[in-house]
Formats: C-alpha cells, structure tokens, sequence
C-alpha cells in the first residue's frame, strides 16, 4: 500500500431531471486498500460507483485513475482506461445461456479486436487463464455449467472471476451481496478480499450491511444526500455514527 490508485476531486452528479445525486465528493485511494461505501438508500453510492468508470457521466469534477483522469479520456484512451477497472453487479449481469467459463471470458474482451471478440474466438492461454481463475473463487468443477445452473453465489463469484480475467488494478462492486443469504455473502465478500490481497488489486464495495463492511473492510466510507460524512477504518466507526448515517 502506498500510492494513489484513484483520486477524486470535487466530483459531481446532477440528473437531468434536476436531482443532486452527488454534491462535491473528493477522496483518494491507495493501491490494495478494500473500501466500503455504506449509506442510507439514495445516498449516491451507485452514483460515485458508476461514475468512476464513468458508467454514469459526472456533471463536474476530476477523477484520476492511476494518474490519469478519466472524465478527459475518449476513443481508445477511454477504452483502455475502462480496462483496468472491473466492475461486479447487484444482478450479476452474466450470459445466462453460456457457460461459466465463457462468461470469465467476456472479461477479455476488452484486450481483444472487435471482430475476434465478437465471433467469441478466444486464445488458448485466455481460456487456460479463464479456468485458473476460476479456480482461485472455487468454481473449477463448474466451468462447463450453463451459468443459470449455478447458485446466486455461484453466479457472483462468476462475476468476480470475469472482472478478475480483466486484469484490473480497480474493482468497484456495486451491492455485490445484496440479493445473497448470509452464508453465500461470506463467501463472496472472502473471496473478493482474498484476490484483491493477493493481486493487488483496490476493491471498493458498495454495501447495504454495515456488519460486513466492518468485518471485511480496510476502510469505510460513509455516504449521506449525496455527500461524505465519515472516512476510516472500521474500529471508528462508531454506532453512533451508523446511527446517524442512517437516520
Ligand atoms: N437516472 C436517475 N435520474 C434521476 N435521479 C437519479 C437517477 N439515478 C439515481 N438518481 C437519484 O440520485 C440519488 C442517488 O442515487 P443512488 O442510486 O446513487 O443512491 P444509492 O445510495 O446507491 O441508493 P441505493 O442504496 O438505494 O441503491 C437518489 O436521490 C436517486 O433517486
């Protein structure tokens, strides 16, 4: 841990149709750091997620990702740059119809031609590394399955191996446990903290459980209309503060 991964300054969300979703945020990110975002529902959580890739337009503001701003990147720029970060969903966004292993695979497509891509003609070593992937989250026995075969947390863990075959410095999990027993969110919550340890990588996870953002995190964010009002390590995170973050 170290250096800056991503910095955020003065970033701001207006809808169209005239609702603040972020206010002026600015934070910054150290290299392997695993960051919680918790907040009430419409603090602006998906919000500051989804518009670190910029799924989601920032009306103003400035975000650096590994020095470079994302919010001034086009074409290929902006391509390359949406390649270091993988993004894991609520829904878990997979193919249902296609198996385990192909949906891993759809995290190489960013490094591959539009054409080969679309006609889905992945190298060798892709695949070789697709299945080493799956491995590390458990699911090698899985691999062929049709991904609707798979359990919800099956079908998260799936998600995370695809953002992983990204090869990204950045994972931003938005609600990632959310529609998961407690059991499976375990599990998923181990599994995201065990690759981000182990390659590096700085995950921010957007949690409606404040009980799992303490056990798992590094670092908590709290989120309140749109701006930040609490900042550190789980232990300061007092129920006092929970309390009013929330009411
Ligand atoms: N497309 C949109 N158009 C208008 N307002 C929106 C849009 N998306 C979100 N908002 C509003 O922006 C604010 C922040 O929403 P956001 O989804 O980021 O909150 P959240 O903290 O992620 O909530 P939840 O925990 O319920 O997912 C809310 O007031 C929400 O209604």
């Amino acid at each position: 841990m170290g250096e800056a991964i991503l910095k955020v300054e003065g970033l701001r969300k207006v809808y169209p149709d005239g609702t603040v979703g972020l206010k002026e945020i600015s934070t910054s990110v150290k290299k392997g750091e695993l960051i919680s975002i918790i907040g009430p529902s419409g603090a602006g959580k998906s919000t500051f997620l989804r518009s670190i890739n910029r799924l989601n337009e920032p009306t103003s503001g400035k975000i650096f990702i590994d020095g470079d701003d994302i919010c001034q990147a086009k074409g290929t720029k902006l391509r390359k740059m949406r390649r270091k970060v993988g993004m894991v969903f609520q829904g878990y966004n997979l193919i249902k119809r296609s198996s385990t292993v192909q949906n891993v695979l759809h995290g190489r497509l960013g490094y591959m031609s539009s054409l080969k891509g679309g006609f889905g003609r992945f190298s060798e070593s892709d695949t070789k590394m697709a299945l080493e992937i799956l491995a590390r989250v458990g699911l090698e026995e899985q691999a062929f399955k049709r991904a609707d075969e798979l359990s919800g947390g099956q079908q998260q863990r799936v998600g995370i191996a695809r953002a992983i075959a990204q090869n990204p410095s950045l994972l931003l999990a938005d609600e990632p446990i959310a529609s998961l027993d407690p059991a499976s969110s375990e599990k998923v919550m181990s599994y995201l903290k065990m690759i981000g340890e182990e390659d590096g990588i700085t995950t921010i996870v957007n949690l409606h459980q404040v009980d799992f953002a303490k056990q798992f995190a590094d670092r908590i964010i709290g989120i309140k209309a749109g701006e930040i009002v609490f900042d550190g390590p789980p232990n300061e995170l007092s129920d006092y503060t929970v309390e009013q973050l929330y009411k």
